[in-house]
């Protein structure tokens, strides 16, 4: 049986729990269940906190566990991403009060609070910038005002929470995270059942990500056609009764789905679909 760990609280939790129960497993009903068998799929779900998830995969306790990039980072476990999963976006960033730091040279002999203290000693270490870091374990845009420190590093995504903070970012990005998969550094790539749970996954990442679009074209337009529809591989081209007109089917990313039959439309292709695509396996 497979054991994956899955967050159990925090911002990854509904949305790994959504991609689940997407790709076909079974999950929790009450978020007080630590632990649930799925016999169909034989898997068993352990719900953990997020920070511990890489901690856990890197015991060998647990075979797989969907966790943040950054606090893989941060904990420093021997674990190492095997898929990112393209939810719980976010930047690692410093920020001050507006006009009290510039860039990274700012930061020496000053205090940063942050939650992700792993990241930010690795970054001012490999930086050689010479600073104090002082761990909390949340609401550090706090900190400053309280006065507890005079920098902090923190995830940023809309920016709502630093703003409302009176605070600004400086610097570069320190690192972009998403929710990934992570398994223990050099385990077996191949064992079948995880390399099944990572294509469920990647199933639903496509069908989220891509639409199927069908239209008829005269046979003249059809290599302009398919130079705007090239699908991941080759789209279809059937015969119409019609002669002279083929139809087309191929995968096209959903974002650009609208330009495209726009594009469609004015080489004169007609009844132009798109339809949500379920579930997958490239
Ligand atoms: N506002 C946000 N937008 C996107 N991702 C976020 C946001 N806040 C945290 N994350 C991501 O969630 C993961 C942290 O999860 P964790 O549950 O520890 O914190 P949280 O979501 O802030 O929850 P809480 O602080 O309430 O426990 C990290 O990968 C982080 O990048
Ligand atoms: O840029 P934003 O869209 O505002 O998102 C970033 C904020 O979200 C998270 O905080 P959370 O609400 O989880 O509280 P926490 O600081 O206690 O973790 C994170 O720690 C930031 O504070
Ligand atoms: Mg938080």
């Amino acid at each position: 049986m497979l054991r994956i760990a899955v967050p159990n609280k925090g911002s990854l939790s509904g949305p790994a729990a959504e991609m689940l129960h997407e790709a076909g497993y079974q999950q929790r009903r009450e978020s007080k269940e630590l632990r649930i068998v799925d016999p169909e799929n034989e898997v068993e779900f352990f719900y953990l906190r997020p920070r511990d998830i890489a901690i856990y995969v890197s015991s060998g306790r647990l075979d797989i566990g969907i966790t943040g990039r950054d606090l893989l980072i941060d904990s420093g476990a021997d674990a190492e991403e095997i898929l990112p999963l393209g939810f719980a976006r976010s930047t690692f960033r410093f920020a001050a009060k507006p006009g009290t730091a510039d860039g990274l040279q700012d930061l020496k002999g000053r205090t940063v609070a942050t939650s992700y203290e792993g990241i930010v000693q690795k970054h001012l270490a490999d930086s050689g910038v010479d600073a104090s870091v002082v761990h909390l374990d949340g609401a550090v845009e706090t900190a400053i005002e309280l006065g507890v420190a005079e920098v902090i590093a923190d995830v940023v995504e809309t920016g709502t929470s630093l703003r409302n903070a009176g605070l600004e970012v400086f610097g570069e990005p320190i690192m972009k995270s998403e929710a990934i998969v992570v398994r223990r550094t050099g385990a077996d790539a191949e064992e079948p059942k995880v390399q099944q749970f990572l294509r469920r996954l990647q199933g639903v990442l496509v069908a989220r990500t891509y639409v199927m679009m069908d239209y008829d074209c005269r046979v003249e337009q059809l290599e302009r056609a398919v130079a705007l529809t090239p699908g991941l591989e080759s789209p279809t081209v059937s015969p119409l009764h019609n002669e002279g007109w083929v139809a087309v089917r191929a995968m096209v990313p959903a974002k650009e789905a609208q330009r495209i039959m726009d594009d469609l439309y004015a080489i004169g292709a007609r009844a132009i679909l798109t339809t949500a695509i379920h579930a997958c396996r490239l």
